[in-house]
């Protein structure tokens, strides 16, 4: 799977703090100076907090927004400084009406998020409007969601921890986890062709029914998400760059569980090997609720990002609230230009069906151009990982074919390099070659 980077979190007091304005510019406006704008921006940093506390803690503060912020994170009942998360969905009040007096939807963003800060998202439409991705709530029939649960805590039970190089070291990711492809011909061609982290998958099993009903329900939603994505956000109303103009067909899937509040795994962006770039990826959450986080990624070797952790911090972040039967759509400029993670948390509410359990469900297609039999080699013989540059260099952005070696304990990896290169519905040079496969 994905290289799951579990880093230390870093200690500073304010880390779990929701955003707080910044300090004030000339460019702000004289809205921003008004009782009823900052009464807004502390609801949307700490949702469930009635509005009278936040008005009772904004005058106590002299009306300063961060100072009045600090009270309150201070004062909830959760620990690390976290605002204790909302039982309803949908409580926030929306920041949909502040974007038309912060100057746009992006300028808002900017606004809220900063440096070390996170900005709690909890509605549809500032999901969509603040993240590269969009969110459907109570996705399935409840009971339905229900069962699927039922049978994939069940197959839980015999997930395991994946083991990945991390450098020199050999990290455990902090949460279990299976692969699930469609039939049983796929489960033998996985077994013998497909490479992670440079190594096979041992623990590669068959979707089983309720996830497989699921995945029809999800295949239909996503595509019209995107659809909808298309028309409403991109430029032009046009699909990206790479971007795959055809139906997005999941035919496999990770199923992750997070046993107890500690399990989590830490930010990363999902490999784009047997995806392609600007992939789509169709995430269903079942049980106890958590907390998703997305962060831009700082390319490196700029003003702000020297690589390091506070550099990659730089941009604050975000986080999406994923409760029971939430399906959450990670658009195409997601993985090239975001992480995600899911973080530990000392507090969760308990799922009468899954306790303590959460398990996620990350749909995903894997296209046929992408299969290993198609794509470059390394020196080592093994099917080379797709990479997209991060470094803020004229290449930035450019795709490239790399050895997977490096990535599994034990192997050194070679030094194997190769540049990327894709139509403008992001597929390979060998395009031709696939299509007679396929006819044949
Ligand atoms: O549990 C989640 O919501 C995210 C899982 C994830 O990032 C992954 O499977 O790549
Ligand atoms: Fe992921």
């Amino acid at each position: 799977m994905d290289a799951f980077i579990s880093r230390k979190r870093r200690h500073s007091s304010d880390d779990h703090v929701a955003s707080v304005p910044p300090a004030r510019t000339t460019q702000q406006h004289d809205h921003e100076d008004s009782t009823e704008y900052k009464l807004a921006l502390l609801a949307s940093l700490h949702p469930d907090i009635a509005q009278d506390t936040l008005l009772e803690a904004l005058l106590s503060s002299d009306g300063q927004v961060d100072t009045a912020s600090e009270i309150l994170a201070k004062d909830s009942p959760t620990s690390l400084g976290q605002p204790k998360r909302a039982r309803i969905v949908g409580h926030q009040s929306t920041l949909a009406s502040l974007i038309r007096s912060a100057g746009g939807a992006a300028a808002l963003t900017k606004h809220l998020t900063k440096r070390g800060k996170t900005l709690f998202l909890y509605s549809p439409q500032d999901i969509e409007t603040h993240t590269p991705c969009s969110i459907i709530h109570n996705f399935l029939p409840a009971d339905e969601a229900n069962a699927l649960l039922t049978e994939l805590l069940e197959e839980s039970k015999t997930f395991e921890k994946e083991v990945f190089q991390l450098f020199d070291r050999t990290v455990e990711s902090p949460h279990t986890m299976s692969f699930y492809v469609d039939s049983f011909k796929e489960v033998e061609e996985q077994k013998t062709t497909y490479v992670y982290n440079g190594s096979r998958i041992k623990d590669i099993r068959q979707t089983p029914p309720k996830m497989l009903s699921a995945s029809n329900k999800v295949r239909q939603a996503v595509n019209d998400e995107i659809q909808r994505r298309i028309a409403q956000f991109y430029p032009n109303g046009e699909k990206l760059k790479y971007q795959d103009p055809k139906e997005w067909r999941p035919n496999t899937a990770f199923v992750n569980c997070y046993d107890g509040p500690q399990q989590s795994v830490g930010y990363h962006s999902d490999q784009l090997t047997y995806l392609g770039p600007r992939a789509v990826i169709g995430s269903l959450s079942l049980g106890v609720a958590r907390e998703f986080r997305v962060r831009k990624i700082v390319p490196k070797d700029t003003e702000n990002g020297s690589g390091d952790a506070s550099a990659a911090d730089s941009q604050g972040q975000i986080s999406i609230h994923l409760p029971h039967n939430s399906l959450l759509v990670m658009h195409a400029e997601m993985q090239e230009q975001w992480k995600h993670s899911i973080v530990p948390t000392t507090a969760i509410d308990p799922h009468p069906v899954a306790g303590n359990k959460r398990i996620n469900v990350t749909y995903r297609y894997y296209k046929p151009s992408f299969h290993p039999k198609f794509t470059p080699k390394c020196h080592c013989k093994i099917p080379t990982v797709l990479r997209c540059v991060q470094r803020n260099s004229e290449n930035l952005g450019r795709y490239m074919w790399m050895c997977h070696a490096g990535y599994t304990p034990g192997q050194k990896g070679c030094t194997f390099f190769k540049w990327a290169d894709f139509d403008d519905d992001g597929e390979p040079p060998w395009k031709g070659e696939v299509e007679q496969f396929e006819a044949s």
